[in-house]
């Protein structure tokens, strides 16, 4: 299958689940799996910054990957982060990943230090060695990771077989048409940032990874699908109003993610916990914006759906 077919579409992030205490749970990683499959996204992208995987330890997101896999069953394509902050680490968790025959690992790269580009491709090439029968898939999140996947370094990245696509969180759109160019026809590049969807569609990503999708995802499968159909203006206006949720969704107290479990909690029944430190939890005041949108939500996705 072509790599543009395989991972088209839309992937949500998922998100880290906790028990009461703080500890992961497997019910619930199970449980989240569930409502996305439900929810009829395509994949699922594991351990990335919306499951908090710089806060988790190497068991953790074994654990969590372990039983997304066991739920899924093959019913859903698996895109795994395996980055942690060193190679061996990563290395690890790359071979776990193949074991369990996920569909992709991706990676950003190491952070804190801002390594020479040889450094970072030496990374992300040992990592997919790791892996040598799985595709890899370059993590580009400048805004966060402290540096750019320049051109240079995707050309060196593209001499290793196994890299099939970028998953670009930066802000310019422009740089899904760049990547997308360096590629060629069958590279997959993704959509990050959530709120221009439809603009980075535009440029040419297959699909999209994003964090918000989970509190959403109705409006993020309507999206693309009116996106396939050539709808541009009504999958523009669920953009807009997806934007507003956004907002909203990141006007608490608490962080952006304690506001999503809420609002699943909210919408859905679903527990999944709160958020780990040194992520800040919900005030009482966060829970009543959360209230407000899980109604948005319902209403947007009674009026688009
Ligand atoms: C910077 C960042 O975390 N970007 C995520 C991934 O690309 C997005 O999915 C955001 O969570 C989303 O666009 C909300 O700002
Ligand atoms: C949002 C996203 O792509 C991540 O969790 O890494």
């Amino acid at each position: 299958m072509k790599n543009t077919e395989k991972y088209a579409g839309i992937t949500p992030a998922f998100y880290a689940c906790y028990d009461e205490k703080g500890e992961v749970s497997p019910e619930r990683v199970r449980a989240l799996t569930r409502y996305f499959m439900d929810a009829g996204v395509q994949g699922l992208y594991v351990n990335g910054s919306s499951g908090e995987c710089i806060y988790l330890s190497k068991e953790e997101r074994k654990c969590i990957l372990e039983n997304v896999c066991a739920e899924a069953k093959g019913k859903l394509r698996i895109i795994a982060h395996v980055a942690c902050n060193n190679t061996r680490d990563s290395e690890e968790l790359a071979a776990h990943a193949e074991s369990l025959k996920v569909d992709a690992i991706a990676s950003i790269p190491p952070i804190y230090f801002h390594l020479p580009a040889y450094s970072i491709a030496e990374y992300w090439n040992k990592i997919s060695a790791a892996a040598p029968n799985t595709d890899f898939i370059i993590y580009n999140i400048p805004q966060l990771a402290g540096v750019s996947l320049t051109a240079d370094l995707c050309k060196e990245m593209l001499k290793n077989k196994k890299v099939v696509g970028v998953k670009n969180s930066s802000m310019p759109v422009q740089d899904i048409q760049t990547f997308k160019a360096l590629g060629g026809e069958d590279f997959a590049v993704f959509n990050g940032p959530d709120e221009q969807f439809v603009g980075g569609r535009a440029m040419g990503a297959v699909g999209g990874i994003g964090g918000t999708y989970g509190a959403m995802p109705e409006l993020f499968v309507k999206m693309n699908k009116l996106f396939v159909e050539n709808r541009i203006t009504e999958a523009r206006e669920i953009q807009i109003k997806v934007n507003e949720i956004i907002g909203m969704l990141c006007s608490g107290h608490g962080n952006m993610y304690a506001m999503i479990k809420e609002v699943l909690r909210i919408r859905k029944g679903l527990e999944i916990g709160s958020v780990r430190s040194p992520l800040t939890p919900l005030t009482e005041e966060d829970k009543k914006i959360a209230e407000k949108t899980a109604k948005i939500i319902d209403d947007a996705v009674a009026h688009f759906c």
